[in-house]
């Protein structure tokens, strides 16, 4: 069924794209200091008004390619439909931020609260510097300063990787997933997820399939939809067993769908953060897949038995096999990054030279800056189009992260 008119609408990774999430990023960039980026998940700090710049080109690519960009931020605004709407959200975000102290409390409301919807929510995204509160009430400042020892300049942190809209909540089939992330870093970002799955009048009667409330952390760079009956799941260094489980749980009983999940059990590594950093679909039998993960990865498939109970059985074999078979292929391409080259798959896939986001089969959004494997893809006859990355790239992700279909059509 291809009726634009329902809210989400994701049976595979290379259907055409006709509906995305992006995030363009904006002030919460320019609230990353050297001494904090770890915690932040940044390894460096990206130049915004380039990394907007870049940012516009991929929105543009998308659009191109036709597809309707849909930003975060308007989301979250259309979400708040009435005033006690946005004071709940207020509330709760303070409650993640942490900001205990009662004056804070009272002059971020304040400041929250005084501004419209959409520059609230990118407020909130931005962060808030201790210094943004000399405007206020001077003497609760004082107090509040008093009473908050030492020199961190923050009174809420940024939430620098919310351009990564793949990985806060993912959209399978006609439903979603909601995360609890790895990281307290990336949990807040997920708030925003509830207030639109919960308000937006579009988006608000869409099925659940994981909620943030869970206790396992799952987070979307592990979640590819192989086929409207196959999923893949990253057993990642940001998603644990007990959460696949879980999704699983509800995927396969109440989607009209899905039948299986493969679980990839993939290295625990910062640069191996998530599945799709090391393995994406371009086409309907190629993926791309970094060569270090061959030899290191073990496959799991989980289906429920004729009594509706979860059976799990560990796959044996090459990689290639595994996915002829699940998906009733006669033949699987993996197009290994780099070339296969050691040096150069290393240096491609930390910039995400197998992070690529299909727009629709044999046709992918790539960073220009991975040559080596881009060409690989063309001389398989995958259509590339390339953007630029000098700064996306900072954050440790590509077009796959950057993105969160919404709807694509049928295969
Ligand atoms: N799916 C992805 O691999 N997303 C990239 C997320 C990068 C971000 N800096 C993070 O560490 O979470």
């Amino acid at each position: 069924m291809n009726d634009l008119e329902t809210a989400i609408h994701n049976t595979s990774e290379i259907g055409r794209l006709r509906r995305v999430l992006l995030h363009r990023p904006g002030q919460e960039l320019e609230n990353l200091m050297p001494e904090y980026m770890e915690r932040l998940l940044f390894d460096d700090i990206p130049y915004l008004q380039e990394a907007q710049r870049e940012h516009d080109a991929f929105a543009d690519c998308l659009r191109q390619s036709g597809a309707e960009v849909v930003y975060l931020v308007d989301l979250v605004a259309a979400s708040l439909t009435d005033d006690a709407v946005k004071q709940e959200l207020v509330r709760q975000f303070l409650d993640e931020a942490e900001v205990r102290e009662q004056r804070a409390r009272e002059m971020l409301s304040e400041l929250f609260l005084s501004l419209p919807n959409r520059e609230m929510v990118s407020q909130m995204m931005a962060g808030v510097r201790k210094s943004q509160l000399r405007e206020t009430d001077q003497a609760r400042l004082k107090d509040y300063l008093a009473a908050t020892a030492g020199d961190y300049p923050f009174v809420i942190d940024p939430m620098p990787n919310l351009y990564f809209t793949r990985d806060p909540f993912a959209t399978i089939g006609r439903g979603v997933s909601i995360h609890k992330m790895h990281t307290k870093t990336r949990n807040r970002e997920t708030l925003f997820a509830k207030f639109i799955f919960k308000y937006h009048p579009e988006y608000k009667s869409v099925p659940r399939w994981y909620d943030r409330g869970e206790t396992t952390s799952l987070e979307g760079g592990d979640i590819l939809i192989l086929s409207p009956e196959v999923l893949a799941v990253g057993i990642s260094q940001r998603t644990q067993e007990d959460s696949i489980d879980a999704l699983a749980d509800t995927v396969l009983t109440d989607s009209p769908t899905f039948k299986k999940i493969l679980a990839f059990n993939i290295p625990k590594t910062r640069s191996f953060m998530h599945l799709d950093t090391v393995f994406t679909m371009v086409d309907r039998d190629k993926f791309t897949v970094h060569p270090n993960i061959l030899n290191d990865i073990t496959v799991y498939v989980m289906e429920l038995d004729e009594n509706r109970k979860m059976k799990i059985r560990q796959e044996e074999g090459r990689l290639e096999d595994i996915l002829k078979e699940h998906l009733g292929l006669d033949k699987v391409t993996l197009l290994r990054c780099g070339e296969g080259d050691e040096i150069d798959a290393a240096r491609e896939q930390w910039n995400d030279g197998s992070n690529t986001l299909a727009v629709a089969p044999g046709e992918v959004v790539v960073y220009a800056r991975n040559y080596v494997t881009n060409r690989l893809l063309e001389e398989h006859g995958i259509k590339i189009h390339t953007i630029p990355s000098a700064e996306l790239s900072r954050g440790r992700g590509g077009p796959r992260c950057m993105s969160m279909p919404l709807w694509r059509e049928d295969l």
